[in-house]
Formats: C-alpha cells, structure tokens, sequence
C-alpha cells in the first residue's frame, strides 16, 4: 500500500496548501513518501438551516457555522471521502496510460464539466451514444480539418489586428496607431485578438458582416465567469458565487440555436457537435447552448494565457525575439521588414510545421506555465504495475493523479528548469526529444496538453493558433517591455486545471516595423 497522508479537504485544510503552492506541496509529500503516495480527500457538503433550526441543534460548534444572510446559516460537513494516489515518477506514466480500460477519465469529467458549465451529465443514460459522437467530433480538430482551421484563423487573426490595432480600414477604427510607439496591457492585448480570433474561427461570423459587434461583451462576462472557475470545479454550488450564475446563464443564451443558425463560416467541429446535439429531444435549446458554452471555454481558457506567456517570454529576451524572427523570415522568405502596409501575410501550415525554433519557444513557455493535473477513476479493483519492481493495490472509485508540473520543473530532466530557454527543446537544427530521470529516457516529459485518452484534442489546433499569433507579430510589430515593468508572476489559483494566469497584467510597447 502506499503511505496515506490523511485530512485532505478542497478548500479547507491541505487543499489551501495546495492551491498557494501545489508544487511544494507535492514535492514536501513526495520527499517524504516517496514516488507514489495517497491522500485521503474529505468529501464535504453544506446542511442549511434558518435561525430557528440552528437553535436547536445542539451537536453543532459556533465556529462551523457560516453566515450566507441573516436568516440563512449552513455549517460545511464532512463525508465520506475518497482516496486519491499521486504517481510523482514521470519514469512510471507510461505504465498508468497502459490502463486506459481500468483508469477511466470520462467519469470524472461527466460529474464536474455538468455542474461547471450547466448542462445534463452527458454520461446519465439519458442520452445514448452521444458521449461516443462528442468524441469522434473531435476528430474534426485534426488532420485535413486543422489545415482548413488554420487558413481560417490566418484570415481572422489578420482582420482582427490589422483592424484593431495596427490602424486597418475597420469598423471601428479603434486603436490606431501611427509610426510611433504605442504602449498596452500584454495580457488585455493578447486576450482580445486570440478570444475573438478563436471565436470566429469555430463559431463563425454573423452573416452579414465578418465580426460579431458584441465580441468585447462576451469576453467580458467570460472572464467574469473564469474568475469563478476553479471554485466551480471545485464543486461550491453556484449561487453562492454572487453574480456567477446569472453571467453564465448570459454567456449561455449566446449560444441558442436559433442565434447560431444565423451564423456563417461555422467550422466543421461545432457544426458537427450542433447536429448531434440535435438528436436529443430530451436536450433543452439551453442545454445544447451550455455544451457550446463549455468548448468555448476549452478553446479560449487556457489557449489565452497560453499565448500570454509565449508573446510575454520573448518580449522579454529580446534575443530569444531576435531568433525567432530570423526563423520566420528564413521559411517565409521575406525581406527583413513586413509592415501591415504590405499585402497581409499569410502563413501556410506547411511553414507553421517548418518553424522549429518558434515551436520551442512556445513548448518552453507552456512547460513554465502549466499546472493540469490529470485525474483518472479506477472502474475496478486491480493492481496498478508502477515499474517492474513496484506495484499497487487499487480499489474502484479510487483516483489516480498525474501531476506534470513537477516534472516541468525537475532539474535533473530540465537544467535550470526556473529559467526560459527558447531553444531547450531543439538541437542540430531538429526537435530535442531526448530527456532524462534517473538515467532512463523519459517517453513523456511534457505534458500541458494532458495524457492518454483524455489528451487534449485541439492541441494541434492550439499551438498552431499561438505560432500565427506570433507570427503576425512578429513580422509587423517591434515589441518591448514597458520600463519599470516588474516580472510577471504566475498565479496559483487554478493549481492543477490548465494554464496558469498571471497575478497581474504587464504593460508592453509596440510600434510598426
Ligand atoms: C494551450 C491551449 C490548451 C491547453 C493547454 C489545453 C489543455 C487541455 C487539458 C490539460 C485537457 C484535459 C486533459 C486531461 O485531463 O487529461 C484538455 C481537454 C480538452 N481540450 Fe484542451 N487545451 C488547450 C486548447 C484547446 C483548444 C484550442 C480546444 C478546442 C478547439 C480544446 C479542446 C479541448 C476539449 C474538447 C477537451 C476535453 C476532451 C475530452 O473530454 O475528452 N483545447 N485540454
């Protein structure tokens, strides 16, 4: 068996230790424990009571209650919990993706995503077959449709900059910008052409015209809704979230089928999800929103910060810039300055593929910037073989965690794994896939994008998006710190669901080039 560590709480307790610094909070276990090791996680619930029943229940202490109004106390109870097995060794991950019958993930992501994003859990019985047809749908993120995705996010990428902020012929004229420098907020920045980029390229575009005019609305109540997104995963029942439900209910009726019906360019993936969902009486028009709501989250919630980071890293070392930028004009085979006064550039994903450098650079800020903790339910009871000495006993119901950050940030895989090398993952002119533990090769040594069955799948579509992000970027705009700009932090409140944000916004220059 393994060490158990006892008395985790979400929310109380050790989870707050582990929502300031999962990763301490880990290696402190791992130090102690060793490579695997499981904590017992409190199941709690909320019992409600108005004044006149709190008063006669006498086996309740003071400090439990809590106060929600005047009238309305709840006291947080504890319940049976579960047990949750951490594999630290990056050496045994191979071993756990064997699994994939045993270790299931869609049972874990069917009771949080529901509640998260307000939809019927999609694994009740209620509707057969489509958890298979979502799945297959997303098939629609890869192969010959990315190339298809990525002409259209070319396209979307340039209309919303060029119109936006490099002073294009737009309708709104915003954010012009003459032969000087202009000076924004990085993370404001990147947030608004990726959002709206990303949303016109698989949602579409309202008929008429190529934007949609409430584009900074919606992002707008999305962020207010992010905000709340790790309590929400964390399972705090919603309306004691303040605004949070009527937001999501907002950000839900954008998507009714009547609205997206008038919508055009719509991609292949969402119209795909559309016709399935069609299939279900027994689906509301609000329930099909709120599953179009969720991949709008998936799509934007951490390909934002993600972008932040990448465009954040290099602006930052301007030689990793310098480099980058060399790259790009190599492949693309442009003179040294392309200002968006040319013809816009259009980067093919032929030359997205041969950009080596920029794909380090982004692998190298997404290995500093991700926190994803990958969660399997064990289906059955069974021995889990860790290496060919080790195994354990697991019984079903019991959760299995991955948690790659620690190995992100392992010195003995990654020298200096504190500081951002552009180039770490290349060598020779090729991607760099050797790295090391304990003197083995590792088969997985970066994981942002998750693992095994429930690997991300608009992971191609992700990093391609982010490598045209830079592109145009870097091929029409020269781009500094702000002075005085102090180093940008990573915030830890969403430990363990993806990308992490940073605790501030930094401000940048730019100027035409
Ligand atoms: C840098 C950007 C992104 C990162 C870091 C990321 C990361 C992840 C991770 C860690 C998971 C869960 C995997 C697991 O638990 O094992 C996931 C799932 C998912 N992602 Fe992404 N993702 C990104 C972008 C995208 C984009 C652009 C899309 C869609 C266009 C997308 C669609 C999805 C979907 C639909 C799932 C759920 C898969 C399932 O239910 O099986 N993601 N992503």
């Amino acid at each position: 068996e393994p060490p158990l560590i006892q008395g985790w709480i979400p929310y109380l307790g050790k989870a707050l230790d582990f929502r300031l610094d999962s990763q301490a909070f880990l290696k402190n276990n791992q130090e102690k424990y060793g490579d695997v090791f499981t904590v017992y996680i409190a199941g709690w619930y909320l019992k409600w009571f108005n004044s006149n029943q709190f008063c006669n229940s006498s086996s309740i202490a003071a400090d439990q209650v809590h106060h929600l109004s005047n009238s309305t106390q709840y006291v947080l109870l504890l319940s049976p919990g579960k047990y949750m097995t951490f594999i630290m060794n990056p050496l045994m991950y191979p071993s756990i993706m064997k699994y994939g019958r045993q270790l299931d993930f869609h049972e874990f992501a069917d009771q949080v995503a529901p509640a998260t994003f307000g939809y019927p859990a999609v694994g009740s019985g209620r509707f057969p077959e489509m958890g298979d047809q979502i799945q297959r749908s997303f098939r629609l993120l890869q192969g010959e449709n990315l190339v298809l995705l990525a002409e259209c996010m070319m396209a979307n990428l340039n209309l919303v900059l060029r119109q936006d902020f490099l002073g294009g012929e737009g309708e709104r004229g915003a954010g012009v910008v003459g032969m000087g420098w202009s000076t924004g907020d990085l993370y404001d920045f990147c947030n608004s052409v990726m959002f709206e980029a990303t949303f016109l390229t698989l949602y579409g575009m309202p008929a008429p015209a190529r934007r949609h005019s409430d584009m900074a609305t919606l992002r707008h109540h999305f962020t207010k809704f992010d905000d709340m997104f790790p309590l929400l995963v964390g399972r705090i029942p919603i309306w004691l979230l303040g605004r949070t439900k009527a937001v999501r209910e907002t950000l839900i009726r954008y998507f009714l089928p009547q609205r997206m019906m008038c919508w055009s360019n719509t991609s292949q993936f969402i119209a795909r999800r559309a016709e399935v969902l069609e299939q279900y009486d027994t689906l509301s028009d609000t329930d099909k929103a709120a599953h179009h709501f969720a991949i709008l989250w998936a799509s934007v919630g951490n390909t934002v910060p993600a972008t932040f980071w990448a465009l954040y890293y290099l602006i930052n070392q301007q030689e990793a810039l310098q480099a980058v930028r060399n790259e790009l004009h190599q492949v693309l085979k442009l003179p040294e300055a392309q200002g968006p006064q040319q013809p816009e550039v259009i980067v093919s994903k032929e030359q997205l593929d041969q950009l080596l450098l920029m794909d380090s650079a982004v692998n190298e800020s997404l290995r500093l910037s991700s926190a994803s903790m990958n969660i399997r339910v064990a289906q059955e009871d069974f021995s889990l073989r860790l290496d060919e000495e080790r195994s354990a006993p697991v019984r079903k119901g019991d959760v299995i965690a991955l948690y790659p950050q620690t190995m992100h940030m392992d010195p003995e895989i990654f020298t200096d794994p504190e500081t951002y090398k552009y180039d770490r993952f290349i060598e020779g002119g090729r991607e760099k896939t050797d790295f090391f533990k304990h003197g083995q090769r590792l088969k997985y040594y970066r994981m942002p994008f998750g693992s095994g069955s429930s690997m991300c799948p608009g992971r191609f579509f992700a990093i391609n998006e982010i490598k045209q992000f830079l592109c145009l970027l870097l091929l029409y705009l020269d781009l500094e710190m702000a002075q005085g700009q102090e180093k940008a932090q990573l915030d830890n409140s969403r430990a363990g669901l993806g990308i992490l944000l940073p605790t501030k916004d930094v401000r940048f220059c730019y100027r035409i080039r």
